[in-house]
């Protein structure tokens, strides 16, 4: 496989970042469509190499190891693909690593949600994200607003508040359309 360091920004891949929730996974499946492109989900194919749900993979294996693959993996697609609309884990982002890659040879959309907003998803991902287990409402909330210094490291922010994953994926097809006429038209 080719290196894309050099590679034309109508050919980069479009990375999805931002908190837990906030959805990455539905609205970049979304865009994927909507740009006739290939979608990864990090998270879906960390639990297709481990063959077990990621819960299982913090229970048996611990986050570290998560977290070492987890950036294996993004390295290695962000270097070695184009075209495709990748969303990242929640927490991905936090490694500089994993910034460094994707903000050197992809294109960064940072998916932001009002910590009130966030708050009403919460019933809806606890039982399958491990982070948030065990942590009171406060503890959940300093971590929200901890993460954002590492999201603010980005190419483009979507504001997604009081908007459904349809509208938030065609503003983001809006502004890549956009983006790409005015680096080469
Ligand atoms: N715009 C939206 N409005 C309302 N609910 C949404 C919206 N986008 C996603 N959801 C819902 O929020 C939940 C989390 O969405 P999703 O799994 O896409 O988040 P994510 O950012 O990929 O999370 P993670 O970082 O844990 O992978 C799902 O139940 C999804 O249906
Ligand atoms: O924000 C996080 O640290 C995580 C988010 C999820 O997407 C998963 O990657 C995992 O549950 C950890
Ligand atoms: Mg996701």
């Amino acid at each position: 496989m080719s290196d894309v360091s050099e590679i034309p920004i109508r050919e980069k891949n479009i990375v999805l970042i931002g908190f837990m929730g906030v959805g990455k996974t539905t609205v970049g499946q979304l865009v994927a469509k909507k740009l006739y492109r290939d979608f990864i989900d990090v998270d879906r194919e960390i639990e297709k190499i481990y063959g077990m749900p990621i819960t299982e993979i913090f229970r048996k294996m611990g986050e570290a190891e998560f977290r070492r693959m987890e950036k294996e993996f993004i390295v290695n697609t962000c270097t070695h693909q184009t075209l495709k609309i990748i969303s990242l884990g929640g927490g991905a982002y936090l490694q500089e690593e994993v910034r460094k890659v994707c903000l050197s040879k992809c294109i960064v959309y940072f998916l932001d949600l009002s910590w009130e907003s966030w708050k009403e998803r919460l019933p809806l991902i606890i039982d399958s994200r491990p982070l948030l287990q065990n942590k009171t409402l406060h503890e959940i909330e300093d971590l929200f607003f901890k993460r954002r210094k590492a999201y603010s490291l980005h190419n483009s922010k979507i504001t997604t508040n009081n908007l459904d994953a349809e509208t938030i994926a065609n503003n983001i097809v809006e502004s890549i359309k956009f983006a790409w006429d005015i680096y080469q038209p």
